[in-house]
């Protein structure tokens, strides 16, 4: 029987950015403004979803497709609860936890005191943490710089420092971003494998990647985004794939090469 993890039901979300030139107005308007020093509050709105609606279920593991902009990274932010929704909603069965970049670290705290804090954060119990530590700092490969701020990590350790904090637990709905799989080419074997550890024991799996062979090989459902609205949502996922590759001009062999 479907047992359902996540619920999108009309999502809409729009990013508002401030001082981005909206409408310039004209010549006489704008000198009223510097005779009156009055500054121009100019807002642009970005509506990056457009009403999306699906059912996701326990042990499905979705594949999210489409080009630069699509969308993708906006979805998967607003069901993880980064981003609040213009409209519509989102539900879901736990919490969802996106395995990405984009963690917080904190430059002036050591790389000790961010493992700590990202971990409570996580909701990790103290005693957890404390046994926890030791395999995470290993994880990262960080080695003696574990005790220095953040600030003096490159940004290829810093990533792995993330990764290994954000991967440290299993969560229930996880969420994983391709932007992850950085850093060197052993760091980027070690964290696929953890990736793949992870969708295990997770009930429910949302990928986002170019990477197309990783999608299919590793997704029962797939869905294809285009300007905020979904094109494609099914469990055919090889034809949604041979559809965007026609689609985006993209090759076969980016699929192959993918697989290796
Ligand atoms: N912080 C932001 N402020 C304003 N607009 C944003 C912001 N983040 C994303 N956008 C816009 O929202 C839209 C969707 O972006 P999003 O990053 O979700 O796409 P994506 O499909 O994940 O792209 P990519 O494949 O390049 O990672 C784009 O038009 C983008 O310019």
């Amino acid at each position: 029987m479907a047992d359902p993890t996540v619920v999108v039901d009309n999502l809409h979300v729009v990013y508002r950015v401030y001082g981005a030139g909206g409408n310039k107005g004209t010549a006489a308007t704008s000198l009223m403004r510097l005779v009156k020093r009055q500054r121009r509050v100019s807002i642009r709105e970005v509506h990056a979803i457009r009403g999306i609606s699906f059912v996701v279920n326990h042990g499905d593991v979705v594949g999210v497709i489409g080009r630069n902009g699509s969308g993708k990274s906006t979805l998967l932010r607003a069901i993880a609860g980064l981003l609040p929704a213009e409209q519509g909603a989102v539900y879901t069965s736990g919490q969802a936890a996106l395995l990405g970049v984009n963690a917080a670290l904190l430059d002036d705290l050591t790389g000790e005191r961010n493992v700590v804090l990202g971990c409570l954060a996580m909701g990790m119990p103290p005693a957890e943490v404390k046994t926890r530590y030791p395999q995470i700092v290993d994880f990262s490969g960080v080695g003696s710089f574990i005790d220095l701020p953040m600030r003096a990590y490159s940004t290829g350790m810093a990533q792995r420092l993330r990764f290994a904090i954000a991967s440290a637990k299993s969560h229930e709905i996880l969420m994983i971003d391709e932007a992850l799989a950085t850093g060197d080419a052993s760091f980027r074997t070690k964290s696929h494998n953890r990736i793949k550890e992870l969708r295990d024991e997770a009930g429910t799996v949302f990928l986002v990647a170019h990477n197309l062979g990783e999608i299919e090989q590793s997704c029962n459902r797939v869905i294809w985004m285009e300007a905020g609205q979904i094109l494609r949502d099914s469990d055919d996922v090889t034809g949604v794939i041979d559809e965007y590759l026609a689609a985006t001009g993209g090759e076969p062999r980016h699929r192959e090469q993918a697989r290796l």
